[in-house]
């Protein structure tokens, strides 16, 4: 079985379960580490291991556009490429396509659009994005959809998501006679959209739900919208979507949104935040967030978090970390990094605890309490 869901929590929709792919089991709550590129940016896979990450991000627009998925699929496909033995979840492109906002036109075949690095013309369509995850052997694949920009009217979200639709179902009749390329399973995710209009997020996860996916993304969040809509929506999703199928809320996102979510029934996330805030010097702690190129931690010989027990805060003190900052030393990158991802991991396990316990809301409010502050 793809998802087992081993427990709910009694109080919450909070889950705690394991996801069974090919490169390992994954125990969720999950955070999924993005590595665009074909790398979680200053991290190699060994620092990546002794994080305990189980599942990293890959980038289905990225990756084809550079060095090309003919490439990584004649290297032995995107797992033995980047020295990844686990597993492995792509997107399908779409969003990178309109976040990158060069020339791009949407028609029923799919989206047109220019290529950020050589202005060449490249077409996205349910069948090429498939192709491309297949090609790069990715353990989780998404499918192309359309996420709307917010806010958006309800006429461009009704036909968005009839777009979002009509690609999944041919997704979806592809990936019914499908033959992975590298002999290990592939499973595919919908995506749910319908912007902020519960009737349309109805619409659209009861057409795909109609379709049988493995997994159901709840996409087109996070792109803007108030918080309350965020999460309002998200647990009105939750309410649709098969209690046995994993929901993965796309590009979620603090630390404090992540839980927020938890509690609403979500069982993945992906965000850059905790590898882009690193990489400028913010770091997230048991005692709340931390700017550590700060100067009143000039002459700081604590750790990071005195609680963590990841390869930074175990050696290096935050005087150091500062010091690497302002020397623009790439090693600050690499140690900021390890801790963030392994904050954000940890996070999680000890949700997944709660939950097992039946005790999640209780020690949700307990903990936002202390990661929401910041550390002066
Ligand atoms: N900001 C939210 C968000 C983020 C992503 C990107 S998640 C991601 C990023 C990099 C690698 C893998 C997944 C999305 N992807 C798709 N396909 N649809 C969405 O509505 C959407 C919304």
């Amino acid at each position: 079985m793809f998802f087992d869901l081993k427990h709910t929590d009694v109080n919450s929709k909070a889950r705690a379960g394991v996801l069974n792919t090919d490169h390992g089991s994954i125990e969720t709550p999950i955070f999924m580490p993005v590595g665009t590129q074909g790398t979680v940016k200053a991290l190699s896979p060994r620092d990546l291991k002794e994080v305990n990450a189980s599942i990293i991000l890959g980038n289905t627009y990225h990756l084809y556009m550079r060095p090309g998925h003919r490439l990584i699929e004649k290297m032995g496909g995107l797992h033995r490429f980047m020295g990844w033995d686990r597993a492995i979840l792509t997107d399908s492109g779409g969003f990178q396509v309109f976040s990158l906002k060069e020339l791009r036109k949407i028609d029923d075949e799919g989206i047109l659009f220019q290529s950020h690095l050589d202005g060449s013309y490249h077409k996205f369509t349910p069948q090429l994005v498939l192709e491309i995850q297949r090609s790069l052997g990715s353990d989780i694949m998404m499918v192309l959809d359309e996420c709307p920009p917010y806010p958006s009217t309800r006429d461009y979200a009704l036909k968005s998501n009839q777009l979002t639709i009509d690609w999944a179902r041919q997704a979806r009749e592809i990936f019914s006679g499908w033959q992975p390329l590298y002999g290990h399973r592939q499973w595919l995710f919908a995506i749910v959209q319908g912007g902020t209009f519960k009737d349309i997020r109805e619409q659209s996860a009861r057409a795909l739900m109609e379709l049988d996916f493995p997994g159901y993304a709840i996409g087109g969040l996070a792109v803007g919208e108030p918080k309350d809509e965020m999460f309002d929506i998200t647990d009105f999703c939750t309410e649709i979507l098969p209690e046995q199928k994993p929901r993965y809320l796309m590009g979620v996102g603090m630390p404090d949104d992540i839980l927020e979510a938890i509690e609403r029934g979500v069982d993945m996330f992906d965000c850059v935040i905790p590898t882009r805030n690193a990489r400028n010097g913010t770091v997230f702690t048991t005692e709340g967030k931390m700017v550590l190129k700060s100067a009143r931690f000039k002459e700081d010989t604590k750790p990071v978090d005195a609680n963590c027990q990841c390869y930074t805060c175990k050696n290096f003190s935050r005087a150091y970390l500062r010091h690497l900052y302002n020397a623009n030393e790439i090693l600050g990158l690499t140690l900021a990094t390890i801790h963030n991802v392994h904050f954000y991991l940890w996070l999680v396990r000890q949700a997944r605890k709660a939950i097992l316990q039946d005790n999640y809301v209780s020690w949700k409010e307990r903990i936002l309490q202390k990661i929401t502050r910041v550390v002066e």
